[in-house]
């Protein structure tokens, strides 16, 4: 007993030291921090505590209400969900505990299977369903983790993936299992790290992740937070007590001019064989190493991607205008109108009018990009993309591209002005100025109409599907597109919904030429009304469509619109946004947040935007669709 005893006392202050020596370089950052877990799980507390950090805990009053519809993916509601806890606590601390703190760190844990995120059961009979469910399947784990540096009022934010598999489980193992208590206050109705680890046959991932907090992606971010690549102190990197770096900095190698056996910019080797920054060397050696690092960084995996990345951002202007020039010049048509789809080099010069040469170069740049495959000595034939890239067929974007081309591009040459100034460069790429862009400069000219109309239509054309299909519609009889162009959505409403008719509403205008658009077995249940959806009274409907609407315009329009349409409304009509939706953090998608920089007075919005501008004019949002088309989608009926 005494010797047990002994081992009891001695070994946690061995183990004590080994992690504080170990995580000191990224632990040790937080010296002298308040640091605040928001979080009232105990294992959270514990895993944090067994490294050595020392902080508050701060429970947070954020209740986990987020509406998961609005995330394209689980770890996107995991990441917000732990954000909006820290932010919570990091508000109130101030004000309810007069203090500030330096850090606050929030995680929330959720598990996903068949699509579905489980939180923590509200009961027995919920932990039975989630616990059947994920019997004999394979679940994955997210925690979201936030970390808050309140000074610098900067969010970090991440999370990481746990796959986890159960055994089949019999419901009387399940019912013991639910009986002994554990399941309650974990999410997916288990703990691993107790009774819970029974059930499970394999884990792939960082076990601790399962448990509530994943410490190893902590702490190497951590290490990039404190020690960023470069900075003065960053060279202290060494393992976490699992032997994972927690840090970037590549491992050290001697410099090359250090003599043999000299200490590198790590320092010693300490008893244990680790190396540990000494005072003396730490200082001189992390000069050496920033330099190192930043002349390496090429040769690193990391490097290289980023390296990589960079070279195609540069060059994605030139990819871009290739794109736009073959399709202008109508290589694509061309080698579709060759009999057997193959073309030499020349034969497509002639066809398009070109130089042998410049024809040369834009075939083989085209090939690089894969927009084109060479099947034989210089022989290209049409690839996949094709049906894309032809200038008629029901999935052409020519329209589009050229509209890229013509308008997109010539706004884009002025970015720096417009990100200077603010606004929309219009008059400088066109010389001629705008206050409706609309009247002005797209439905100006009898071309640049008919050009802005193609590309309206390439683009509802290939997501008409995908937005039509995306919601159940089939209890409703009228339907109102709004500035629906040139009718190609209202047609697709119509096939994908059989007892739907479709009012199409556009300007003048607009309807005036949207019969040179108008299908050849066009549905008679598609019809056309010319108006002003800000001026003129809108058609009686029960569905009103505004699709690639909205982001147009700004809050104030937007609100105009839509108490026009609520006041069109009975309860229970419903009102159809389809937009790119931007990642509730407005990280992405890139495409959205691209196009906003040549907009007027519009903006990009996620969908709680959408959906929060719809519930100031009494719409509930029902369902939001993330097609993984050009589109997205959400549905908000009237109360
Ligand atoms: O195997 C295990 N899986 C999960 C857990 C624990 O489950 C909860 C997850 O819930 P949440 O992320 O919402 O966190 P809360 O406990 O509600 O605390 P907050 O105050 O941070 O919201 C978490 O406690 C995990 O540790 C487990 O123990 N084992």
């Amino acid at each position: 007993v005494t010797t047990w005893h002994y081992h009891r006392a001695t070994e946690p202050a061995t183990v004590h030291t080994v992690t504080m020596v170990l995580m000191n370089p990224v632990i040790s950052k937080l010296t002298g921090k308040l640091v605040v877990l928001a979080s009232a799980s105990p294992r959270r507390l514990e895993i944090l505590t067994n490294v050595g950090l020392r902080f508050e805990v701060v429970p947070s009053w954020f209740k986990e209400t987020l509406d998961k519809r609005l995330f394209k993916t689980p770890h996107e509601y995991a990441v917000e969900t732990a954000k909006q806890k820290a932010l919570e606590v990091a508000k109130r601390m101030p004000f309810k505990h007069l203090k500030t703190p330096d850090i606050v760190i929030g995680a929330d844990t959720v598990v996903t299977v068949d699509g579905l995120i489980l939180e923590k059961p509200v009961d027995k009979q919920d932990a039975y369903r989630m616990l059947s469910r994920l019997s004999g399947k394979e679940h994955s784990v997210f925690t979201g983790v936030a970390i808050i540096l309140c000074h610098e009022k900067e969010v970090i934010d991440f999370y990481e993936e746990t796959k986890v598999k159960f055994a089949d489980l019999s419901d009387d193992l399940l019912w013991e299992y639910i009986n002994s208590g554990e399941p309650m206050d974990k999410a997916g109705g288990y703990g691993i790290q107790a009774l819970g680890g029974m059930l499970v046959e394999y884990v792939h991932g960082d076990f601790l992740n399962v448990v509530g907090f994943p410490l190893n992606q902590f702490c190497k971010k951590l290490g990039l937070i404190f020690s960023p690549p470069g900075s003065l102190t960053h060279n202290s990197a060494q393992t976490s007590p699992q032997g994972s770096p927690v840090d970037t900095v590549p491992p050290a190698e001697p410099a090359a001019s250090s003599p043999p056996g000299s200490p590198t910019h790590n320092g010693p080797p300490d008893s244990q064989g680790q190396n540990i920054p000494s005072a003396s060397t730490a200082h001189v050696s992390t000069h050496v190493n920033a330099l190192k690092y930043n002349v390496r960084e090429n040769e690193t995996e990391d490097g290289k991607e980023k390296l990589s990345k960079m070279i195609e951002l540069m060059d994605g202007f030139k990819a871009s205008k290739v794109l736009f020039t073959a399709s202008k010049l109508h290589v694509f048509d061309v080698l579709r109108s060759s009999k057997t789809g193959e073309l030499q080099a020349e034969d497509v010069a002639q066809e398009i009018k070109a130089s042998m040469k410049g024809t040369e170069r834009l075939l083989e740049a085209c090939v690089s990009l894969g927009l084109l495959q060479r099947t034989g000595k210089g022989i290209l034939s049409q690839f996949l993309t094709l049906h894309f890239l032809l200038s008629d067929g029901p999935l052409s974007l020519q329209g589009y591209i050229q509209h890229c081309n013509e308008l997109v591009w010539p706004l884009f040459t002025h970015l720096e002005t417009a990100v200077r100034e603010g606004t929309n460069q219009h008059e400088k790429a066109f010389g001629k100025s705008s206050d409706n862009l609309f009247q002005d400069a797209y439905y100006s000219r009898h071309e640049v109409k008919l050009r802005f109309m193609k590309a309206m239509h390439s683009i509802a054309k290939v997501s008409g599907r995908d937005v039509a299909t995306a919601f159940d519609l089939s209890k409703y009889k009228t339907a109102c597109d709004l500035g629906g162009c040139t009718g190609a959505m209202a047609y697709e409403f119509a096939k994908a919904h059989p007892g739907l008719s479709v009012t199409m509403f556009d300007l003048p205008e607009v309807i005036e030429m949207s019969g040179h658009f108008r299908p050849h077995d066009a549905d008679d249940r598609v019809s056309f009304v010319a108006g002003d959806f800000f001026k003129d009274e809108l058609p009686k409907a029960d569905v009103y469509i505004l699709a690639r609407i909205l982001h147009d315009w700004s809050d104030e329009k937007v609100h105009i619109l839509l108490s026009k349409i609520a006041k069109a409304c009975n309860p229970g009509c419903c009102v159809l946004v389809s937009e790119i939706f931007l990642d509730e953090d407005r990280k992405g998608p890139s495409r959205g947040l691209l196009q906003a920089l040549s907009m007027t007075e519009g903006r990009q919005r996620s969908a709680s935007e959408y959906s929060l501008l719809l519930k100031s004019h009494g719409f509930t949002t029902a369902q939001v669709k993330h097609t993984h088309n050009l589109l997205d989608a959400i549905l908000c009926v009237a109360e």
